[in-house]
């Protein structure tokens, strides 16, 4: 079934799904490939999140998901992906169908190394199809956990997952339970592998229950219209099962494309559309996508947000339809895709990203102005504190200046387990300029400040360049929670903010002076520019979870490992048992 180039074909037959599934996917691969196909010694591995080393803190996933009337899916998916690329550089993945032939194609590695050629691309057919891009936040960073996850029964469901569970080993022991008859075997340590199978689960029995209630007995043709409503049904089961932050994109055979998102919008979820020509008659076509800046380059313009416990369907046949699969919901969305995580060209539960970052330089300069200090510039640190810093300045009237000069060539560093070496990535990324800094008095504004290791070397590299005196502007307040809802943060052990006060803090970053955003003024830049938002996920900065209690064992358990579950790098835990020791793909 492996087709040539690492792409496999899954044609479901009508009726029964029951064909093993081999996917693109070797194991050994990740051990001992590099993207473009070299060998690369086992220490020169690019960092996965189980390592110690300095990485982009840019950590969770992308999803797309495209339906078109006519035309392949792929081309766009790409498109779309290459878009996402910051929200996840493990992995890559698609899947594309015309709903009876399914090809999917993942692998660990950046969207333009997985689908490096056009015969690769060539071999994703289909008018619909799903794409992921993967910076692990629970299980381990092996390529069998590249998405989509795919579940062989009821129907043939590929999914796409961005967001963390936080309820995963329960789930887990229901799912295997020995009592149960219809236990699911799980083939990975992935989180997302769990939520898809208790989807799958309530699924099947909601199918059963079908048959029981309308005294259906042998086999008769199903309905259209009641497959969805059997879906819908499933995803109010799942919702109420599933705890943390999902945001999900599937293809289901029989079924559609369909999108959902958790009761409590944590991570994002835009709506896209088009209108195009079929046959002299206007038809829609559809696109949903973590960040609608994925929309614009592939043409299709943006709908609206995918509301919290809602899950939307675009048949095969192109009809949307949408159920709210959950009661009491929230919008809580996380505040740090505003921060960090998510593009300026971005707009996420109707905020502009980028406005919202000028609303928190203007609330920080109000901050440093309280300082009293004497400034003669102010510098960000590129990327992501460029808009945070140009409205910060303007409001102090102080010149914006950038002197540090980032080399976009450095690409993802490796694991870097000595502090020295973590420290030399930052410099490799980043240079100051004596032209801007020498006898200046400068302030320098960044995003957030995590482990401080970015901060400690710019202060340095600052002074080296000639600055008098360096002050410091955080544009959130410190991070000292862990996040559990598929942000991948440090230890707290880690943060420069874990037990120390602010002058402490300033201290051992060595510079002059430091302001933190205020927690309050962070949230009022957020509740300003839409009021329909509940509270803003911001449990990094107050320790407040918004799905309520998180077990304590769970975060006892990211303490030790810095993420929810299983980290022991590439390293398939299953119910199966362990294994992967030979880079052997199960297939059942
Ligand atoms: O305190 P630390 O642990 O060093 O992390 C904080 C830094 O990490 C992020 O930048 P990063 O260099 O990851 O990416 P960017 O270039 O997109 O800002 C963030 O913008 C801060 O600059
Ligand atoms: N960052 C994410 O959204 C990751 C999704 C999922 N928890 C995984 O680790 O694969
Ligand atoms: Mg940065």
């Amino acid at each position: 079934m492996m087709a040539k180039g690492g792409v496999s074909a899954y044609r479901p037959t009508r009726r029964a799904i029951a064909r093993p599934l081999v996917t693109a996917t070797s194991p050994s691969r990740f051990a001992r490939s590099s993207p473009g196909g070299g060998v690369v010694p086992p220490t020169l591995q690019p960092p996965s999140s189980g390592g110690a080393g300095r990485r982009q803190v840019k950590r969770k996933c992308g999803i797309i998901g495209i339906y078109k009337t006519q035309g392949a899916a792929a081309f766009e998916l790409y498109e779309g992906l290459l878009m996402l690329q910051h929200r996840g550089q493990d992995s890559a993945g698609m899947v594309t169908t015309d709903f009876e032939r399914f090809v999917e194609k993942k692998e660990n590695g950046l969207v333009k190394d997985v689908f490096h050629s056009k015969s690769v691309m060539d071999k994703l057919p289909g008018n619909v199809g799903i794409g992921h891009v993967r910076y692990p936040t629970a299980g381990t960073s092996s390529a069998l956990e590249a998405q989509p996850f795919f579940v062989n029964s009821p129907l043939g469901i590929f999914l796409i997952h961005n967001g963390n569970i936080t309820n995963t080993d329960k789930l887990r022991e229901r799912l295997q339970g020995s009592k149960s008859f219809f236990n699911r075997c799980l083939r990975t340590s992935s989180d997302s592998e769990v939520l898809l199978n208790v989807w799958a689960d309530a699924i099947h029995r909601a199918h059963q229950d079908h048959l029981k209630r309308n005294k259906i007995v042998g086999k008769q043709d199903i309905q259209k219209e009641v497959v969805t409503s059997i879906v819908f049904e499933a995803g109010k089961e799942m919702m109420q099962k599933v705890k943390g932050a999902y945001s999900c994109i599937a293809l289901v055979k029989g079924v559609g494309l369909v999108g959902f998102r958790d009761p409590n919008g944590i991570r994002p979820l835009v709506l896209g559309k088009r209108t195009t020509m079929v046959g002299g008659a206007p038809k829609d076509e559809y696109i949903f996508a973590s960040e609608d800046c994925a929309f614009g380059p592939i043409g299709y313009q943006r709908v609206r947000d995918v509301h919290p416990g809602e899950m939307i369907i675009i048949t095969e046949e192109g009809e949307m339809v949408s159920s709210m699969c959950a009661e009491n919901t929230k919008l809580n969305p996380c505040i740090f895709e505003y921060i960090y995580l998510a593009r300026p060209d971005s707009v996420l539960n109707d905020i502009s990203v980028y406005k919202f970052q000028l609303e928190l330089g203007r609330r920080l300069a109000n901050q440093v102005k309280e300082k009293g200090w004497d400034v003669d510039i102010a510098v960000p640190v590129p990327d992501g504190a460029r808009p945070i810093a140009i409205q910060l300045s303007a409001e102090l009237g102080l010149p914006y200046r950038e002197g540090l000069v980032k080399n976009r060539y450095v690409g993802r560093t490796f694991i870097m387990p000595e502090q020295h070496l973590r420290e030399l990535s930052v410099r490799r990324k980043l240079n100051a300029m004596s032209a801007v800094f020498k006898n200046q008095r400068v302030l320098l504004v960044d995003d957030s400040i995590i482990r401080g290791t970015t901060m400690t070397q710019i202060v340095e590299m600052v002074r080296s360049a000639g600055a008098k005196e360096v002050y410091l502007a955080s544009a959130s307040p410190p991070v000292r929670h862990p996040n559990v809802y598929g942000v991948d943060m440090p230890s707290t052990k880690e943060f420069i903010a874990t037990d120390q006060s602010v002058d402490d803090i300033r201290q051992a970053l060595g510079a002059d002076g430091l302001v933190y955003q205020d927690l309050e003024d962070l949230y009022g830049a957020g509740y300003s520019m839409n009021s329909d938002i509940d509270k803003f996920d911001g449990a990094c900065f107050d320790g407040k979870y918004v799905t309520g209690n998180i077990d304590s064992e769970y975060l006892k358990q990211l303490e030790i490992d810095g993420r929810g579950t299983d980290r022991r790098k590439g390293k398939l835990v299953s119910s199966l048992g362990e294994g992967d020791k030979s880079g052997v793909q199960f297939s059942m």
